[in-house]
């Protein structure tokens, strides 16, 4: 347990007193001010203005009634969120989630996630999210439409190219993005393109944004891999959730030699010793959006494993990567893993692993890539997106691809970096927490007392 200077335990204190109803927010803040500790002496205005605390109130939480009608003329309401956290770095920037389980805490924490990821990333981007508890789950394509058109009628107020740039996350694909660009468009008369991400590549949207997420955790695990003088070639690995991350690790990891054996959804796993089959899952879950279950009814050599009969993390395997939800993965679960042969965990998803998990990962030093830093390649191609909207241009697969690549091994450079300043060689939590503060960190100082 590390000795906590006063600051610290002092915002802790405070950030739990004010937000008490909301653990999962108290967990995410709890994780970075831990980490900061050792990095507080790199500039003495982090105390004198007491830049924690600010950095631990959102600058501006908006929370809005969404009221639209079901195919059958039923009235329904629901809530709708965007909490801009912080500009330091440029506009908010940070997705919309649509799920159940979504409140402010939720939307809060993983807005607070986002300040720190967009630092890694180097760009000019701050951190905010946004959402619903609406359930897109069973819903018709009008419905939804009617939906991100109500959600919109009240976001389009408080967004912009150059002021706040909302894109997907959970329940949110290039689909949802479209009507609610298109509801934005008809509301102001304006063609801003850089408004949203995640669009469509008929219409502005960037090649390469749709895999950018997976395809970057992927990455950030090979960089990883290599500090070892391993690869992902010839391993085998699972993949939790089956969204847009899930598919697209899964892609990279079967193009870079891995053998993906298993992947999930709400329902259950599906398992399949021999590998997963790509075009039957693509099927499934991209075009028909299915449910996992239907891929074990096709494909004879998989195996369902329903939810109550056990977990994707019981499965053995080399690399881990969590890509559905917060808190997927509980400290047993984490165990399981280590003592089944994972060497490694790349989390595509936001805050997936507990911190009982993450103590377990961190203490038998397994290579342990938290989110902010291993699934930080979606938001960096979004930003990549906004300027290809800004200049009116678009870049190949390959351009982009490339450029994620390269953002991947800076962000991984950082993490190693600040772990081996700050804390311990290959600690990438505190590497990635104390790299992603440093930046926020001197913008707010440079802005003065905001
Ligand atoms: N999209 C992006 O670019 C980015 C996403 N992320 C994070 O990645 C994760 C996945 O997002 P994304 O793939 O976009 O979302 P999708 O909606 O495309 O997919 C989500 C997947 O996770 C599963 N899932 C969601 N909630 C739960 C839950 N409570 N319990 C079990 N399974 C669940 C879903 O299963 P089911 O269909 O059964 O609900 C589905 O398979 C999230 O944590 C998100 O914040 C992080 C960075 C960028
Ligand atoms: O692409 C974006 O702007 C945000 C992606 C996102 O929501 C995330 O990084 O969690």
């Amino acid at each position: 347990m590390k000795k906590l200077p006063q600051p610290i335990k002092d915002t802790i204190k405070w950030v739990h007193e004010r937000n008490h109803g909301e653990p999962i927010f108290i967990q995410a803040v709890d994780e970075v001010l831990y980490s900061l500790a050792p990095a507080l002496d790199a500039y003495p205005q982090i105390i004198e203005t007491n830049l924690l605390q600010r950095l631990c109130e959102p600058e501006r939480q908006l929370m809005f009634r969404v009221v639209w009608q079901d195919d059958n003329g039923k009235v329904h309401v629901n809530r709708g969120f965007r909490v801009r956290f912080s500009s330091a770095l440029g506009p908010y920037k940070g997705g919309l989630r649509f799920h159940p389980t979504v409140n402010l805490g939720v939307i809060k924490f993983l807005g607070f996630e986002q300040i720190f990821k967009n630092s890694l990333t180097g760009l000019s981007i701050g951190g905010g999210k946004g959402g619903s508890d609406f359930d897109p789950k069973g819903r018709s394509e009008s419905e939804v439409m009617r939906f991100c058109q109500s959600f919109m009628t009240e976001l389009y107020r408080h967004i912009g190219p150059s002021e706040d740039v909302p894109a997907g996350d959970i329940g949110v694909g290039s689909r949802e993005v479209g009507y609610l660009f298109g509801q934005y468009k008809r509301l102001t008369n304006r063609y801003d393109l850089g408004v949203i991400t995640g669009k469509d590549t008929a219409w502005g949207g960037s090649l390469g944004r749709k895999e950018a997420t997976g395809f970057g955790a992927v990455y950030f695990i090979d960089e990883m891999l290599k500090t070892k003088g391993e690869s992902v070639e010839g391993k085998t690995a699972v993949v939790s959730g089956s969204g847009n991350v899930a598919l697209y690790a899964i892609r990279k990891l079967m193009d870079m030699g891995a053998t993906v054996v298993a992947c999930s959804d709400s329902d259950g796993t599906v398992h399949q010793a021999g590998g997963l089959d790509w075009d039957q899952l693509r099927e499934i879950k991209e075009i028909e959006r299915g449910r996992l279950r239907e891929y074990a009814e096709r494909c004879p050599k998989a195996k369902f494993i329903s939810r109550k009969s056990g977990k994707i993390w019981d499965i053995p395997c080399d690399l881990a990567l969590p890509c559905a939800t917060q808190n997927e993965l509980d400290g047993e679960d984490a165990l399981k893993l280590v003592n089944n042969g994972c060497i490694a965990v790349s989390e595509g998803a936001n805050m997936p692993s507990t911190p009982e998990a993450m103590k377990v990962f961190l203490k038998r030093k397994i290579l342990y890539g938290p989110g902010k830093a291993a699934n930080a390649g979606g938001v960096a191609v979004s930003a990549l997106e906004m300027q290809q909207n800004a200049s009116l241009s678009s870049w190949t697969f390959s351009e982009v691809d490339g450029r994620l690549k390269e953002t991947m091994a800076s962000i991984h450079g950082s993490c190693v970096h600040y772990a081996r300043k700050f804390s311990r060689p290959g600690h990438y939590v505190d590497g990635a927490n104390i790299g992603g503060f440093l930046r926020v960190a001197q913008a707010m100082i440079s802005h003065g007392v905001i």
